[in-house]
Order: structure tokens, then C-alpha cells, then sequence
């Protein structure tokens, strides 16, 4: 069960918050660009500090009045989670997963082209990773690109998308872009709360 008292002052377990979000957190599983469970993730579990929380409960709401919801993908980050994206980035023989999620950019170039960082939002606890999905049918949508696709494809402005890609892209941008969260240009899946309460402190609690 879960219990935001048992987490850091100002955490909370989203789902406390929003009841009705859904998550397939990729880092606790092996469906990641590195292809097994991160460092850090010990339960499936998505946390956020307090005013994230309830600015993407704002989101879920205004998706909710139209049949859809969220389906978040990562939230809160250990940073020795990022560590491990940093040493695994280093290792040029490692390349179990690069077909599916960076098939067309060297591992060692991912930080400098901004697809993965070494001081994460994710780890300040305000940043969140998702798409959305069907509420009725648990059909995820198709916004042209899977997550964590580190490629062109996944640039939110990327040009050869279809038309209704490009209009769910911004639909999701614009709804998170309302309710105080900034996108990230590159991965469309990505945003950071403008008015995070922890701008400066890179936090390294465990998932559990
Ligand atoms: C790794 C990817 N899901 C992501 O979150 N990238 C940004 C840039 C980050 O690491 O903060
Ligand atoms: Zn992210």
C-alpha cells in the first residue's frame, strides 16, 4: 500500500493524488534503453513532490473530462539512477538495446544531445515522463514515436509525423503547458514544473 508518510518531506505517491493515473514505470522493468531494472527503483512506484502532483492531477482532470487520462512513464528519479545512465553510457560494448531506442545516435553522444541528462529534473523530484491513454479502452495513444526514442522522431516539432500525431503532440503539450509545466524539445514525453520547489537539490532516496 502506499503511504506518503513514509516518504521524504514534500514527496508524495502520485497515485495518492490522482487515483485514477496510470504507470508503466519503464526503469523498474527491463523495457528501458539499457534493458534491465535501474538502481534505485525497488518497487513500481510513482512519486513526485507535492505541487507536481497537483498540478498533473489539473492535467488528468482536464483529460478525464474528455475520456482520456495519463500514463505516466518515470517521475521521480534516484540519482544513483542517473549514475548508472552516465557509467552505462561510457561502456561502448553495451549496445543490447540500441536498435529499439537509439538506433541512429551513438550511446556515448546521448547526454550531449541532451536526449538523457547527468543532473536531472527527474531527480528534483518536479519532472515527469508520460503520454495518454484511453480511459475506457487502455489504448495508449500514438504520438509517432515510442517513449525514450532518442532520435529526430521524437523532437516535439519533428516535421514527418502524421497529422494526427502532430495534433495529440500538442494537445498534451498544451494541457501540461496550462497547468505549469515546461516541455523539453527533444522528447516529447517530458516535463518539468516551471515553479519546481526544489530547483537545486538533486535527491537520492530509494523507490519503494
Ligand atoms: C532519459 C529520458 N527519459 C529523460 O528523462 N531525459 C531527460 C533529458 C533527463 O534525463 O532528464
Ligand atoms: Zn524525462
Amino acid at each position: 500500500q502506499e503511504n506518503s508518510g513514509t516518504l521524504p518531506k514534500g514527496f508524495v505517491y502520485a497515485k495518492e493524488v490522482i487515483p485514477k493515473l496510470r504507470t508503466d514505470l519503464r526503469y523498474y522493468s527491463e523495457n528501458n534503453f539499457i534493458g534491465k531494472p535501474i538502481d534505485g527503483y525497488n518497487k513500481p512506484k510513482c512519486i513526485l513532490t507535492k505541487e507536481a502532483a497537483q498540478a498533473l492531477k489539473k492535467v488528468q482532470q482536464d483529460f478525464e473530462k474528455l475520456g482520456f487520462g495519463l500514463l505516466v512513464f518515470d517521475a521521480y528519479r534516484p540519482q544513483r539512477a542517473v549514475n548508472q545512465f552516465v557509467k552505462w553510457a561510457q561502456d561502448t560494448t553495451d549496445t543490447k538495446m540500441k536498435n529499439q531506442y537509439y538506433p541512429n545516435i551513438d550511446k556515448k553522444d546521448l547526454f550531449k544531445e541532451e536526449y538523457i541528462a547527468a543532473k536531472s529534473g527527474h531527480s528534483r523530484g518536479s519532472t515527469v515522463d508520460l503520454t495518454i491513454v484511453s480511459l475506457k479502452t487502455g489504448h495508449i495513444l500514438d504520438l509517432g514515436s515510442d517513449f525514450d526514442l532518442f532520435d529526430k522522431k521524437s523532437h516535439v516539432n519533428f516535421k514527418n509525423v502524421t497529422k494526427n500525431q502532430r495534433s495529440i503532440r500538442l494537445m498534451l503539450q498544451r494541457r501540461m503547458v496550462k497547468h505549469g509545466f515546461k516541455p523539453h524539445e527533444k522528447e516529447w514525453w517530458h516535463f518539468t514544473l516551471a515553479k519546481e520547489p526544489y530547483p537545486d537539490t538533486y535527491f537520492d532516496f530509494s523507490i519503494e
